[in-house]
Order: C-alpha cells, then sequence, then structure tokens
C-alpha cells in the first residue's frame, strides 16, 4: 500500500475517533449496548479491510494487521478526546471530587473493592472531604444536600430513573419510560392496596410458622438472617403467586434453595457492578445463557406459567397483575421480569431481602439493648391481653425502633440514581446541568447532624418523646420518595411488626455469651446494593414471665 493513502487513512482515523466521541458517545447514552459495542469493535478491523480492499487495487490492498492499527489509532484518539473533555469541557468540571472519578466509574469500582464493598461508608468520607456535591463520575454527582431531595427525588422533579436501571430487564421498578412506569406504577399500586386489605392474616399464619420454627430450637443459637429470610421468602411466594414455598417448614426443595444460593453467591458481583452499570449488562446478558441466573429465570417463569395456568385459591399479587397485563410475548415478558423483581430479582436485588435484613438487623439490636424488650413489652403486653394487636397498626414504641434501625442501617444502601433533564435543575442557588446523573445517599443523609441531632447514635426516642432531635423528617427516606417509592412499604412495615412484637411477647432474645458484640458489628455490612449483614446467632428462650405464668 503507498505510503500517502495509510498517511490518509491515519489521519482519517484519527479525526473519527475525536468525531465519533463528539457526535456519538457525548450525545447518546451508548453503553446501554455494551455487547453491540464491543462486538462492533471486536469485528470493525476484519470489516475495515474487507471493505477497503473491495475498493483497492490489488495491488494496494490493506492487510489486516494495518486495519488493527487503524482501529487502534481511532480509539486512541477518541479516548485522548473523552479524557480532555471529562477533565477540562465537562459542564460538571467546576464540582468537586476525586480527579480519577473524572475519567472513568472504574474509580468508584475500585474504591468499592478496597474497602470490601462498603461504598456507602467511602461516600460518606468524600462529602466530608468534597462537601454536598461531589463529582463521583464523569458526568455524575452524589448529593447530599438535603434541601435536594424534592428536585431529585419528589413527585414533581423532572428528573427520571438513570442509567443503572438499564442494566436490567424490563419491569415497574427498571423502565426508564416515564409514561409506561407511570402506567405500571397505577396497576401496582392498587393492585398492593386491594391485597392488603385482607393480607394480615396470612401474614400471621407466616409468623406463627416462624414462632414455631423457634420454639424448636430454643437454647440454641440460631443464625438469625437465615429464619428471617426464610420468613420473608414464605411471604413473598405466597405474594407473588398464591403459594408458600415452604421455606419455614424447609419444604421449598433443593431445586430452590440452589437456586436461592447460587443467586446470593453472586450478589457481591452486584455490589462492584452497580458502579459500572454496563458490565453489569454484560454480566446478566451471558449470565442469562447459563448458570444460576438462567436456572433462576427458568424457575420463576415456570412459577408464573404455572400460576397462570391453576390459578390460586388465595387472592395474589399475580392476580392483580395478570388482569392488567396484555396476554402478549411483551406482557408475558414483563411478568415473569416482575416476578423475578419480587421474589429475587434474580438479576440483581430481592425485595424480600429487604425486610430479612430490616427483621435481622433489629433482633440484633433488641438482644443488645434489652431495655427495648422491656419498653416494648410495656407498649405491647397490654395490646395483646386484650386481644387487639394489628400487624397494620404503628404502635409509637415498636415504629420508633423499627425507624431508628432503618435509619442507622438502612436496607437498601443504593442511591436512587437519576438524570437530570435536558434544561438542567437549579436547587437553591446551584445549577445541576443536564442529563447529569445524580443520588442521594440514604445512608449519608441518616447520619447528617443538619438532619438528626446525635446521628450516629441509637436513639428510638427521636421518634417519640424527643421529636426535637429529628430536625429534618423529610430526610428520612429509607423507603425512597416521590414516583419511584416503594409500594412494598406498608406489607414490609406489617411484616415487621408482626414478628416483632409476638416474638418479643413470646421470647426473650440475647447474644450468645461467647460472642464479644458491639455497634461495631454494623461496620461489617457490606452494600450489595441492598444491605449485606454479617452472621449473627441468636439465643431465643421462652419469656421469663411466660415461662413462669407456664409453670404455676
Ligand atoms: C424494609 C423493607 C423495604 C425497604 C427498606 C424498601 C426500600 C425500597 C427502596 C429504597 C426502593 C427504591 C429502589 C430504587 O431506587 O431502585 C424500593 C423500590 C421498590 N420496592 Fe421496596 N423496600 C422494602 C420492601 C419491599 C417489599 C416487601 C416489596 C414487595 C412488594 C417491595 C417492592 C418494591 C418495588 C416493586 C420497588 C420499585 C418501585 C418503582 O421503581 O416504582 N419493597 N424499595
Amino acid at each position: 500500500m503507498e505510503q500517502a493513502l495509510l498517511n490518509t487513512l491515519i489521519g482519517t482515523a484519527a479525526l473519527l475517533g475525536v468525531a465519533v466521541h463528539q457526535l456519538i458517545f457525548k450525545r447518546f447514552e451508548v453503553d446501554k449496548h455494551p455487547v453491540v459495542v464491543f462486538v462492533g469493535f471486536a469485528i470493525a478491523p476484519f470489516a475495515l479491510s474487507r471493505l477497503l480492499n473491495s475498493y483497492l487495487a490489488p495491488s494496494a490492498q490493506l492487510p489486516t494487521s494495518m486495519a488493527f492499527l487503524l482501529v487502534g489509532i481511532f480509539l486512541a484518539t477518541m479516548g485522548l478526546s473523552l479524557i480532555t473533555y471529562r477533565v477540562f469541557f465537562h459542564p460538571l468540571h467546576n464540582f468537586p471530587g476525586p480527579f480519577a472519578a473524572r475519567l472513568s466509574k472504574f474509580w468508584c469500582l475500585s474504591q468499592a473493592a478496597a474497602s470490601g464493598m462498603r461504598w456507602h461508608r467511602v461516600n460518606v468520607q468524600l462529602h466530608e472531604k468534597y462537601g454536598d456535591y461531589v463529582r463521583t463520575g464523569p458526568r455524575e454527582l452524589s448529593i447530599s444536600d438535603p434541601r435536594a431531595i424534592p428536585h431529585i427525588l419528589g413527585f414533581s422533579s423532572k428528573a427520571f430513573k438513570g442509567p443503572f436501571y438499564d442494566s436490567m430487564e424490563d419491569s415497574v421498578n427498571t423502565t426508564r419510560d416515564r409514561v409506561f412506569h407511570k402506567q405500571r406504577r397505577k396497576v401496582w399500586d392498587s393492585s398492593m392496596k386491594s391485597l392488603l386489605q385482607t393480607y394480615s392474616p396470612v401474614l400471621e399464619g407466616f409468623t406463627d410458622i416462624f414462632l414455631s420454627r423457634l420454639n424448636r430450637q430454643l437454647g440454641d443459637p440460631i443464625e438469625i438472617k437465615e429464619i428471617a429470610n426464610h420468613y420473608s421468602y414464605d411471604v413473598m411466594t405466597q405474594l407473588a403467586y398464591g403459594k408458600a414455598g415452604g421455606f419455614l417448614s424447609g419444604t421449598a426443595g433443593k431445586t430452590v434453595d440452589a437456586v436461592i444460593a447460587g443467586i446470593k453467591d453472586g450478589v457481591d458481583a452486584i455490589g462492584l457492578l452497580y458502579h459500572v452499570p454496563w458490565m453489569l449488562n454484560l454480566v446478566v446478558t451471558f449470565g442469562s445463557i447459563g448458570g444460576p441466573i438462567k436456572a433462576w429465570n427458568d424457575w420463576s417463569k415456570h412459577a408464573v406459567v404455572e400460576r397462570k395456568k391453576n390459578g390460586s385459591k388465595d387472592v395474589d399479587l399475580m392476580k392483580y397483575l395478570l388482569e392488567d397485563t396484555n396476554d402478549d410475548a411483551k406482557g408475558r415478558e414483563l411478568l415473569f421480569s416482575e416476578s423475578r423483581l419480587i421474589m429475587s430479582a434474580g438479576r440483581r436485588v430481592s425485595y424480600c431481602e429487604t425486610v430479612s435484613i430490616a427483621l435481622t438487623e433489629i433482633f440484633i439490636v433488641l438482644a443488645y439493648k434489652p431495655e427495648y424488650v422491656a419498653k416494648l413489652r410495656g407498649e405491647l403486653d397490654p395490646v395483646f391481653a386484650s386481644d387487639s394487636f394489628s400487624c397494620e397498626t404503628a404502635y409509637p414504641v415498636l415504629e420508633s425502633i423499627i425507624n431508628e434501625v432503618l435509619r442507622l442501617y438502612p436496607p437498601v444502601l443504593f442511591a436512587a440514581q437519576r438524570v437530570t433533564p435536558s434544561e438542567g435543575i437549579t436547587i437553591d442557588s446551584i445549577f445541576i446541568p443536564g442529563d447529569t446523573v445524580v443520588s442521594m445517599p440514604y445512608y449519608q443523609l441518616n447520619r447528617d447532624p443538619r438532619n438528626f441531632v446525635q446521628p450516629n447514635e441509637f436513639i428510638p426516642e427521636r421518634w417519640t418523646e424527643k421529636s426535637d432531635m429529628v430536625m429534618n423528617r423529610s430526610a428520612f427516606i429509607p423507603f425512597v420518595v416521590g414516583p419511584g417509592n416503594c409500594p412494598g412499604k406498608a406489607l414490609a412495615l406489617m411484616e415487621l411488626r408482626s414478628v416483632l412484637a409476638r416474638t418479643i411477647r413470646e421470647y426473650d432474645v440475647q447474644i450468645p455469651p461467647n460472642v464479644s458484640f458491639d455497634w461495631g458489628f454494623f461496620d461489617g455490612v457490606k452494600d450489595l446494593f441492598v444491605a449485606w449483614v454479617p452472621t449473627m446467632n441468636l439465643i431465643f428462650t421462652r419469656r421469663q414471665s411466660v415461662r413462669s405464668q407456664t409453670l404455676i
């Protein structure tokens, strides 16, 4: 090949690299389609040499090695253009933050890995160092300014879900189509409302099984996370498919157990990859071909198909979702993905997990702080004595303990991600440019002295008699707020109230005598989108007064 032609090709490749960055990568979320991008770059050298050679004379053919060089030059100038833009010209360039975070989200991933998947704690340090608005990625800001909550998350905000949600199949939670989300949320909200009107006896039935399981192991150390998990899986299988999975009773079956164990093993990866959604997208795409993700997809699909075929004698969420979903390929896929969303989301987190995380944390706290067990009994004993307990009622002391644990140790650590509208958003005098990925970390907000007095202390009374210790209630958003808020909040609270109140009524709970325990235990919590709580055994014994009554 002639040198002059080669020089022209090299110059064109270099210019194209800059142009593709400026015209495409800078303007569109190309990382939504990582498979297409990677395959595109992988075949580019071969396609290029083939295309050029079909025009060039046989004596001037382009060798494939030269095509690789051209693609390399194209990528290098594209990378250079990208780096220069991100460092010097990006609309966020005036926001403070670590230098490396300006260049790539890989910085966050590396920090999450170095902290042992404790990004929530890394983020606290970032805000301490850089202030309320920290640039944590090329087009991303972490915001801890409580004034920003309604602007970013509220119902009137024009910001909507960010690129993280693209890494998963479409569902009410993951869709980025605002109109579709609104329609689907109507279905979910009305379904949950109808369902919960009759659901408390069903829940109490599962609490009966939970208590009988505790009863069988009285005096022995019990892995609290496991039993809490089984409870919430049973509630959710019943809710989703009208049939409990048999987790508490041990009849769930090996397939389901194995599938769930497989998913749990993969959950660590989510704690890393949620920082780089296109990588998560790749894992999910290839994971769907085989392995635990595929096994879970198949299982949950089968559960929906069976449920549809056989119906259900009990009212369940599927009844309502089925009624409001078109019976076509798209509708069926939506149902499959939402059944996974409820049960395990197969592709990332489980909303079952959130309840069991909260239960686990609250039981551990009560074992460590028995004075609150006494306080709870003071509130609830008369209620049980008059046979008027209802898990639909918010009892002040019980609610204060639940709130305080959710505040200090929120089960969802992933801060809801939003993208600002093209015209940007102004928060008081601070302008956030359009198309910025923004998030508001719950963990950080909950531990901010502007929001709570003595924010790092466990003081449930702040939710009752010491209300002046809550300075900004609107910063307490464990179930998030606005259009993407949690439709399962009422159900989750019913579960927590039922299990906690009825367990404390009958049993004492303590940390095993050979285990030394303090609040530092919770430093071990990992941020895997939802919180991962270290394993802890607790000992349940029959409550002293109940025991003496039985003896009389
Ligand atoms: C203590 C328990 C729970 C907590 C702390 C919690 C918290 C949250 C949070 C923070 C979100 C927003 C997630 C995001 O930004 O993507 C969310 C969304 C959601 N939650 Fe919950 N949740 C709990 C229990 C439940 C339960 C029991 C259900 C079952 C029905 C549920 C169903 C959902 C759904 C479907 C969404 C997506 C809503 C949307 O995007 O419009 N959650 N939850």
